[in-house]
């Protein structure tokens, strides 16, 4: 709701209730509605002042509604009406002016700020477009060229940078609110005429077409697919060539493709998928709001290769100490050269100040006793691993917590060679490690509430999403990724080429194909996990069925040739020398597929686009089902969050689990029966998919429930 109270000398206030961000629900736009009509009445107010309750102005149209009916009065209407009125209007902007909250302040006449204050235009990260005004007001008061930087980004702009853009009248370091009275008492009787920006022209300059067409291609190139960053930029054209009224028609008509596209209910499911990710709860009964979390202020990073450098940098920008171990000498003189320049260049990224000093760097491990924290970044290998935490359990202090980056190996097994294994917890940073925004943090049986709770947080203070998953080879995202390589692998021994393959997924919307990305990340890695688990190496025979199961043998035969990616500047594709970045399809790759294929009696067929995505992501949407009902993980937004936040899938394809979800179960559960074979585990339909399907294919939003109820009744 919004309440409407007469404060002395004529001015009427009028407070936004809808907590905890006062978005703009039916309620709370009757109530606007009603209060404007009261102030517009009353012939002893001269002027207005709107404002949120709580220190926050408004976060926008409530999201929430967006899945039913429109109900109450609309928000263009009542946003016309604000700006039509004939007294001073101002909005006192304190906490967050954000979507619809920005375009209420834009249709009043003035706008006044607390310094603390953020705003913005965020709708294109829910799949839509500032769709009350926003896109033909904020031109006219900004200019074209800035206005679609804001529009197309989405990003949230201080009110220092709103001010000099010009979308603030006033800033002010004390109350917003106040300020705004003393203003619009200052201003009654004056002329409205300039201050109502739906009458301005759009300032644009000279050579508008081609900005237009440029910010196109580069939103295209960025956006991959995405619908909501291209309507941004044709609702900006009309602001620039066409009268207010037929752009705002041209607004309407644009927000209403976006709002019936599944994009725009993908993205605003990812929106909320990251709030229930930072809800967590164990199977233990823990959950974020019943453990407490430890406040870290002192941490230790041991091994300092490619993850452990970023790990440091991602501390250290937090204002936590940190001691940086490496035992290697020549390691460690480059990372005291790198770390503190990485550290530079992402506070700068970020616009922060370096840290000063807070990084110590040492090869010796005893250095770390006084730390609260320990992350362990050793290379892959579960010996090593084992000698660190045993070598730390007696070097550090009781009650430290242990931590381990390691990508999918046991945790559990890790906290049984310390003295306390309750404090041990893995911490599964995505490399860059200080840019990447996810974190698997990654429960073991023993593990405490106290430890999981104190990672979360950290998590949360380094600026990542943390998805607290359960404790299996591979966790949640590499165990998904496995049955995702092996039907790419298939598919080249069938007939397909990386390319490709490649190109479906990338039309699908990856930043990179599965064979682009095994170049990136080094295709020796895989290798070695293979060798270990006794899948490939010498004295094992090179058939195409291994442990029982059909295996390709094809990546295991590249690194034995020394294609290894874009390190050795050839794998599945070919580089301009090693290090080189522009992948090049390799006539070698193509001859060693056919004699790959000849040797194994395989000929190659025809494989259509559609077959690569189902064969490649139901592959991994069957594995996530079967992580659910594992109880890996806790629901499918947390499935979803890691593969947004550290895969690279789609942000406006939701997730894998809500793409399962778009596309059908019944449709998912027909397919994989299709491409099932016996000798083929992961294509087997999961008993939860079974399910679901049985019960008539529940939407996402239901699937954590569901699984509750099954497992209560002994289901799964
Ligand atoms: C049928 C065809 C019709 C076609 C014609 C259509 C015409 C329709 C006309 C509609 C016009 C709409 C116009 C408008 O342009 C659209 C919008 O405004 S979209 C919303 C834009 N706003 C945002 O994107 C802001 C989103 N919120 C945030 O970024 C952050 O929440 C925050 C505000 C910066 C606060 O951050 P934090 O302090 O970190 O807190 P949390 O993020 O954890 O949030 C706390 C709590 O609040 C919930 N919440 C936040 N914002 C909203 C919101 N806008 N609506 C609903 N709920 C919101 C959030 O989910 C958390 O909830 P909890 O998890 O605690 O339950």
């Amino acid at each position: 709701m919004a309440t409407y109270s007469r404060l002395p000398g004529s001015v009427a206030l009028i407070t936004l209730h809808n907590p905890p961000v006062n978005a703009l629900s039916a309620a709370v736009r009757q109530g606007i509605v009603d209060a404007v009509q009261r102030a517009l009445k009353d012939p002893k107010v001269t002027s207005v002042v709107i404002c949120g309750q709580n220190g926050k102005f408004c976060g926008g149209a409530d999201i929430r509604e967006f899945a039913g009916p429109m109900l109450g009065p609309p928000l263009v209407p009542m946003i016309h009406a604000i700006e039509a009125v004939d007294k001073p209007v101002a909005a006192a902007i304190e906490g967050v002016a954000l979507g619809g909250g920005l375009e209420l302040a834009l249709a009043c006449h003035y706008r006044i700020a607390h310094s603390k204050a953020v705003l913005g235009l965020p709708e294109v990260t829910l799949g839509l477009l500032p769709g009350a005004g926003g896109s033909q007001r904020l031109p006219r008061l900004i200019g074209l060229t800035a206005a679609l930087d804001l529009i197309t980004t989405g990003r949230h702009v201080s009110a220092a940078e709103a001010l000099k853009l010009g979308v603030l009248d006033q800033v002010t370091d004390s109350n917003a609110v106040d300020l705004a009275v003393e203003f619009v008492r200052s201003v009654a009787g004056q002329p409205l005429d300039s201050r109502r920006l739906s009458t301005l022209p759009c300032p644009c300059p000279p050579d508008v077409d081609s900005l237009l067409d440029k910010v196109m291609s580069k939103v295209r190139q960025r956006s991959r697919g995405a619908l909501a960053p291209v309507a941004c930029v044709r609702a900006l054209r009309a602001a620039a060539s066409l009268p207010y009224a037929q752009g705002m028609e041209k607004e309407r008509e644009l927000m209403a493709t976006l709002f019936n596209s599944g994009q725009a209910r993908a993205l605003q499911y990812a929106f909320f998928s990251q709030r229930v990710v930072g809800k967590w709860s164990l199977p233990s009964g823990a959950r974020w709001d019943n453990s407490t979390a430890r406040i870290i202020s002192k941490a230790a990073v041991i091994g300092l290769g490619t993850m452990g450098r970023g790990i440091v940098v991602a501390l250290a920008l937090t204002g936590i100490s940190v001691v940086a171990v490496e035992t290697q000498e020549k390691q460690l003189a480059e990372a005291s050269r790198v770390v503190p320049a990485m550290l530079q260049r992402e506070a700068g990224r970020r616009r922060l100040a370096t840290p000063p000093g807070v990084i110590s760097f040492s090869s010796n491990l005893q250095d770390v006793s006084e730390v609260e924290l320990v992350i362990e970044a050793v290379f892959e290998d579960m010996s090593l691993k084992l000698q660190v935490f045993k070598h730390l359990s007696s070097v550090c202090r009781p009650g430290t917590l242990l931590c381990s980056n390691t990508s999918g190996l046991d945790i559990d097994q890790l906290a049984a060679v310390t003295q306390s294994p309750g404090l041990v917890v893995g911490m599964h940073f995505f490399a860059p490690a200080h840019v990447m925004k996810l974190l698997e943090v990654v429960y073991g049986p023993r593990s405490s509430p106290e430890a999981v709770a104190t990672a979360m947080q950290l998590g949360k203070r380094m600026g990542k999403v943390g998805v607290a998953v359960g404790n299996c080879p591979g966790f949640v995202g590499n165990r998904m990724l496995k049955p995702y390589l092996e039907q790419a692998n298939f598919l080249l021994e069938e007939g397909a080429t990386p390319r490709q393959v490649d190109e479906a997924l990338e039309e699908f919307g990856f930043p990179m194909g599965v064979f682009r990305m095994s170049d990136l990340s080094g295709l020796d890695v895989g290798w070695r996990i293979r060798k270990e688990a006794g899948l490939t190496g010498p004295g094992v025979e090179s058939t195409r069925t291994r442990q029982g199961r059909r295996y390709s043998p094809l990546p295991d035969q590249m690194c034995e040739a020394g294609r290894l990616g874009q390190k050795t500047g050839k794998g599945w594709y070919q580089y301009d020398g090693p290090g080189g970045r522009v992948a090049r399809s390799d006539p070698w790759v193509h001859i060693f597929l056919e004699t790959y294929r000849a040797e194994h009696g395989l000929v190659a067929r025809s494989i259509t686009l559609e077959e690569i995505l189902e064969r490649c992501l139901y592959a991994l949407i069957n594995e996530g089902f079967n992580i659910l009902q594992d109880a890996v993980a806790a629901g499918p937004e947390d499935i979803d969050a890691i593969y947004v936040f550290g895969y690279g899938w789609p942000r406006h394809r939701g997730g894998p689990m809500f793409h399962a979800d778009q596309v059908g179960l019944g449709r998912i559960l027909q397919r994989l029966n299709q491409h099932s074979h016996p000798d083929v585990p992961h294509l087997k339909p999961s008993t939860l998919l079974r399910r679901l399907v049985a019960a008539g294919s529940p939407p996402v939003q239901k699937w954590r429930e569901f699984i509750n109820k099954e497992r209560v009744h002994s289901q799964l």
